[in-house]
């Protein structure tokens, strides 16, 4: 029922901006009657007339301009634009372009906008603000936003990071063994939400790669990038400080992996809190409790998360996930039935391919489990 309701509110709210607000991300959190006045607030977020995001301009001065579409991106001479840092309650830690740290508050409206009072800023947000002081900030407008990480907490949105480049999916090859059905998630929300993934298989020295090569060789040939790294010996690390120079990076992994090891390895003297994995679970212990943004030297910069245990899609309907899978997806069309879901119809290609080895069988064993997961859930939504 929650479900349908949300539904319905996407729909009215499109019809209103004649489908030129973007579906996702934060717009989604909000009551239709504040829709107009964050319209005025957040400049435009835009979908082009066959519905593809349209990628943000970046805005280079706080100074009024106009991007293509005539929307104006800077309204006041006098505030300063910056990027958020990390959120703290309804307090942001923001970076000005001239170098200051700067602890803002959210004005009014943009606060009121928020159903839970959350949400309205998350850390990556490209914001313009007026300060007396660095203690004394206002936030007054936020840039819209592209790539936005999220997921589902407690049946709610739950905007991770904005504006990101990469999503860098860490796993570990042992302790917490390898999981690939893991990574099939994630990537699947890369895809969903537009962001570049990459695969990061830690923990290297602590196993024989080999047995990896084939898991590895069926996520490249579907184009994804995945590195093998160890933060301990420092096996490609250099190459991970390069790619990710420049960059918008945000770290996804369950907690223990390395993510803040690998951060202190590419960017030394950084001195996030590493912690032993416990002995009892194997699952590492949550050393990580508050997203953040951590600017690099070599320009960019990366979002540490906290570690994601139960990592849940936001969004996505079972009859979407085999369109969000390259391996999947060139097989869909040739299904006999339109509405296929490739589990035991007749007549499925997907499975056809499967059976003679053009699709990974992990793979898509994986595809079956998420599909039972979201069936069973859309069916208790819908009851
Ligand atoms: N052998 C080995 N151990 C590693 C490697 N990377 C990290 N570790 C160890 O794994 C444990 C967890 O590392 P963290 O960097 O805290 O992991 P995390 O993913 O940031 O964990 P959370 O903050 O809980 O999300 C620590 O004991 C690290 O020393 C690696 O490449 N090899
Ligand atoms: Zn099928």
């Amino acid at each position: 029922m929650a479900k349908k309701k949300r539904g319905k509110q996407r729909t009215d709210f499109r019809k209103k901006y004649q489908g030129r607000v973007r579906q996702g991300d934060v717009t989604r959190t909000f009551r239709q009657g504040d829709v107009e006045k964050l319209a005025d607030v957040v400049h435009g977020e835009r979908v082009s007339g066959k519905g593809e995001l349209t990628r943000k301009r970046t805005v280079n001065s706080p100074t009024i301009q106009q991007d293509e579409d005539g929307v104006t991106s800077s309204p006041d001479q006098s505030l300063i634009k910056g990027r958020v840092i990390s959120v703290h309650g309804l307090r942001s830690k923001v970076l000005g372009e001239d170098g200051v740290f700067y602890e803002c508050a959210i004005r009014q409206v943009l606060k009121s906008l928020s159903i839970e009072q959350r949400g309205v800023i998350v850390a990556g947000d490209r914001v313009f603000f007026r300060a007396e002081s660095p203690a004394d900030g206002m936030i007054e407008s936020i840039d819209p936003r592209s790539g936005v990480i999220s997921r589902t907490s407690r049946g709610r949105q739950h905007v991770i990071a904005a504006n990101v480049d990469y999503l860098l999916i860490i796993t570990s090859a042992a302790q917490p063994g390898l999981k690939p059905a893991l990574i099939d998630r994630f990537l699947l929300t890369a895809e969903h939400c537009g962001v570049e993934p990459v695969i990061v298989i830690n923990k290297l020295d602590l196993i024989d790669p080999v047995p990896l090569q084939p898991m590895i060789g069926v996520f490249a040939s579907m184009g994804y990038r995945v590195l093998v790294t160890s933060a301990e010996d420092g096996t490609n690390v250099a190459y991970l400080r390069a790619l990710l120079a420049g960059k918008q990076t945000a770290l996804a992994g369950q907690s223990g992996v390395g993510k803040s090891s690998l951060l202190n390895a590419i960017e030394p003297g950084l001195g996030l809190a590493v912690s032993a994995v416990s002995q009892d679970n194997d699952k590492g212990r949550h050393t990580t409790t508050a997203t953040t943004l951590i600017p690099l030297k070599g320009g960019g910069a990366v979002f540490d998360t906290p570690g994601i245990r139960q990592f849940q899609l936001w969004d996505i309907g079972s009859s979407e996930v085999s369109a969000l899978m390259p391996d999947l997806r060139p097989y869909v069309s040739g299904c006999r039935y339109p509405n296929c879901l490739h589990l035991s119809e007749d007549g499925c290609a997907v499975k056809d391919a499967v059976a003679d080895s053009r699709i990974d069988a992990r793979r898509y064993d994986s595809y079956c489990h998420l599909i039972e997961e979201l069936l069973s859930e859309e069916e208790a939504t819908f009851r």
